[in-house]
């Protein structure tokens, strides 16, 4: 079970903050149909399409890459959802949806301290206005794109998508207008910032890790070469690319050094511990992913760890505790739905970057600081440039090809 944050001040029921029960058991059962492994795998095309339009959005350049990955991540989540790229045109759209979702995790940060301080409640620092503002805001823009592709869909432009599964089984998992907008802006969080940010880190670590490059654009070249763009059905052949993605996760979890706060269901006992039901439990990823007795030198950037790992980030985490590659994307009943995707965007986006650029520290600049973060629901590295350089000469013409 969850805290009701989002409930009370957004009005809006965020899956991730439901308690177990019938209507989160619902909503979970949708997400789970649109986020399963077979229909990632049908949203391959578009996360590589997605993907080259980020590196385009790098080429030679000197700039923080998070507004790039947000733009891919939001570019794949709104097909996902609505069947159809956005379009240079909807630029409007971007920078609105962008803001909501970002806005709304301020305000449950917000609402966090004042549910810890609950003096702050008589402070008048208008966080119900402000959340009212943004959720009339946000349900009427996710209202405007799902008439929109009601309309698509009458014209045969959309491909099988969330919206097309929710249409046809509104009526059957008895859910309205307001789970359906729930559940939207609950993958728009849910997928946006945080595989966003994982490729943030990546980036970060990597221009700090000039010999960890060399080795992956060797596999690159050795396994994809330089005359065609790396593409899904290659990460098997990418052991070390896989290793990256792997560390970073172990290292720099997007979600932080605590997950989510679970809640017990019934009277347990822990090492010798009584704890009774409806306790908060708040577990300590950074100790977990920290522990000398399973990594050597955890506190060292190695990906070698994994070199050797075959199965995929998904069979890991449902696999035994003591052997999981990580605990980023949590456990049990609540872990994240939007496993497969964010493997998938993960693995197209590091490839790519690899394969098209060297990550360097600006020149006369200073280098990202890997060792401090800003907090909040996702930790995110403190803002860094970085210059992306061309690998080669078949760079520009193979991704603005
Ligand atoms: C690197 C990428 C991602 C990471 C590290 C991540 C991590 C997490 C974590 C730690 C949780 C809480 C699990 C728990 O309570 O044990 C979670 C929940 C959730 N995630 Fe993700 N996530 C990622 C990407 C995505 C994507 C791409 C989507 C969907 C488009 C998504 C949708 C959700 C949803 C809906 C929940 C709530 C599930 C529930 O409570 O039933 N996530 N995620």
């Amino acid at each position: 079970m969850r805290n009701d944050t989002s409930m009370r001040v957004l009005n809006f029921a965020a899956l991730a903050e439901y308690h177990l029960g019938d209507y989160w058991r619902k909503m979970r059962r949708i997400v789970h149909h649109a986020m399963s492994q077979r229909a990632v795998e049908s949203y391959t095309p578009l996360i590589e399409i997605e993907s080259i339009e980020t590196m385009r959005q790098l080429f030679d350049a000197t700039i923080d890459p998070e507004g790039s990955f947000h733009r891919g991540t939001l570019g794949v989540i709104h097909t996902v959802i609505y069947g159809k790229r956005l379009e240079t045109s909807d630029d409007l759209v971007v920078k609105d949806l962008l803001k909501y979702i970002l806005d709304t995790f301020q305000v449950i940060e917000a609402d966090a301290v004042v549910n810890l301080l609950p003096f702050l409640q008589c402070l008048p620092i208008g966080l119900d206005k402000k959340a009212k503002k943004i959720m009339d805001g946000y349900f009427s823009l996710t209202k405007k794109l799902f008439d929109k592709f009601k309309e698509d869909k009458k014209c045969g432009i959309t491909q099988p998508c969330v919206a097309e599964y929710i249409l046809e089984h509104m009526e059957e998992e008895g859910i309205d207008d307001f789970d359906v907008h729930n559940l939207f802006i609950d993958l728009f969080g849910g997928g946006l910032d945080t595989s966003a940010v994982t490729l943030s880190w990546i980036t970060a670590i990597l221009a700090l890790h000039p010999i960890v490059q060399e080795r992956a654009h060797a596999e690159l070249d050795a396994m994809v070469g330089r005359d065609r763009l790396p593409n899904q059905a290659d990460e098997a052949n990418l052991p070390f690319i896989r290793a990256i993605i792997r560390e970073v996760l172990r290292f720099r979890p997007p979600i932080g050094w605590l997950n989510f706060p679970h809640q017990s269901v019934q009277d347990d006992t822990y090492e010798g511990y009584h704890i009774p039901a409806d306790t908060s439990i708040v577990i300590n990823v950074h100790a977990m992913h920290m522990d000398s007795s399973r990594w050597t030198h955890p506190e060292r950037f190695d990906p070698d760890r994994y070199l050797d790992m075959t199965e995929s980030i998904p069979a890991s985490a449902n696999g035994p505790i003591a052997k999981r590659d990580n605990m980023a994307f949590g456990w049990g009943r609540r872990m994240c739905p939007g496993i497969f995707l964010a493997e998938a965007e993960l693995f197209m986006g590091t490839a790519l970057l690899l394969w098209s650029y060297r990550i360097e520290v600006e020149k006369g600049g200073k280098a990202p600081n890997i060792n401090e973060w800003q907090s909040g629901i996702v930790m995110r590295p403190k803002p860094y440039k970085v210059s992306f350089i061309p690998r080669h000469d078949k760079v520009k013409e193979l991704i603005f090809a």
